[in-house]
């Protein structure tokens, strides 16, 4: 059975889910010029957070070490936000060279089971977007590492894309990632991401052709994201080893770095992609399911500085 994934912007990037696997084919080109409102917006202030580091200047500098990006991912607000704003600290602390923060949406239709229930359990705690931002207020300058915050489309389409950025920007959030943009729109968002300094990453997949790859990494900012299986997300037993091939080919095509994401879950799986060329490596469900299965959010806390440590001594 064939569900297709309609942004709300009309004929966008498509999530087959036949047989249970999901064809990602993010990005795919609309069949007309889509019109997406650019509300006019007057930004009240400059910028209050000082600028950390960027997602780029991140790659560059770990490049430079010969070193690959530990990237976890968690959703904000699970099991609740002061959790978050202390599981960030404990990434940071753990060496995380990149953190993807994830907020919680209705419909994540690319996201597994485990991160699909943590975004239920945040949103049915309450935890919404503005609630989100003030905590990043007050812990992203406690933070070394960049965050880049985890959306799916329509509530940057529901703020206003420019209002989103000028937003995300004043509080220090340095990358964003939005899965499901259609390719030919993310020329507008990257464009009001660069007026605020915000890197849009952009994700590409297996079953991605590769003249679409090669439009993808030639509009992609901070970092390129590959996606490492079909599939939503989800720890496997395995990573596909066609992710050594699909490595090749982007590098064939850009010098920009590349981070792996999916299924990858132990520190087994973070040696192999890293050792295959990766310039980053991405654990996502892994890192939800240690604070979702802890006994309180201190053991989860605790054990999250366990994991993340053992993942971080399988790059060094
Ligand atoms: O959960 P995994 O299999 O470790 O994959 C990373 C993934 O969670 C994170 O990057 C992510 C969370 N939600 C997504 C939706 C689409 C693509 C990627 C994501």
């Amino acid at each position: 059975m064939a569900i297709a994934f309609k942004s709300p912007t009309g004929p966008t990037p498509t999530f087959q889910l036949k047989n249970n696997t999901a064809a990602h084919s993010f990005l795919r080109f609309p069949s007309q010029r889509l019109a997406v409102p650019v509300r006019r917006f007057t930004p009240m202030a400059a910028l209050s957070t000082a600028p950390t580091v960027g997602l780029s200047e991140t790659f560059t500098r770990l490049k430079n070490q010969g070193k690959v990006a530990l990237i976890p991912y968690i959703t904000a607000g699970d099991p609740d936000l002061s959790t978050t704003a202390e599981a960030l600290k404990v990434l940071d602390s753990c060496g995380s060279d990149i953190i993807e923060l994830g907020v919680p949406y209705s419909d994540p239709l690319a996201d597994g089971p485990v991160i699909q229930a943590a975004a239920t359990r945040s949103l049915a705690r309450g935890t919404n977007f503005n609630a989100i931002l003030s905590m990043l207020k007050e812990v992203v300058p406690q933070l070394s590492c960049p965050i880049a915050l985890f959306t799916y489309y329509n509530p940057i389409l529901k703020r206003g894309v420019e209002k989103f950025m000028f937003t995300i920007k004043d509080v220090g959030v340095q990358g964003l990632v939005v899965p499901d943009v259609p390719l030919e729109e993310t020329e507008i968002l990257r464009k009001e991401a660069k007026k605020y300094g915000i890197e849009l990453v952009l994700l590409t997949t297996p079953t991605t052709p590769k003249d679409r790859m090669k439009a993808i990494v030639e509009a992609a900012e901070g970092f390129v994201y590959l996606v490492s299986s079909v599939g939503v997300t989800g720890a496997r037993a395995s990573v596909s080893n066609r992710v050594q091939t699909l490595l090749q080919e982007i590098k064939e095509a850009t010098t920009k770095p590349v981070a792996v994401g999916f299924g990858i879950s132990n520190p087994e799986h973070v040696k192999q992609v890293a050792g295959w060329g990766a310039d980053g490596v991405i654990v996502g469900s892994a890192m939800v399911k240690v604070l979702a299965e802890a006994k309180s959010p201190e053991e989860g806390l605790k054990e999250l500085e366990t994991f993340t440590k053992s993942l971080k001594a399988a790059l060094d």
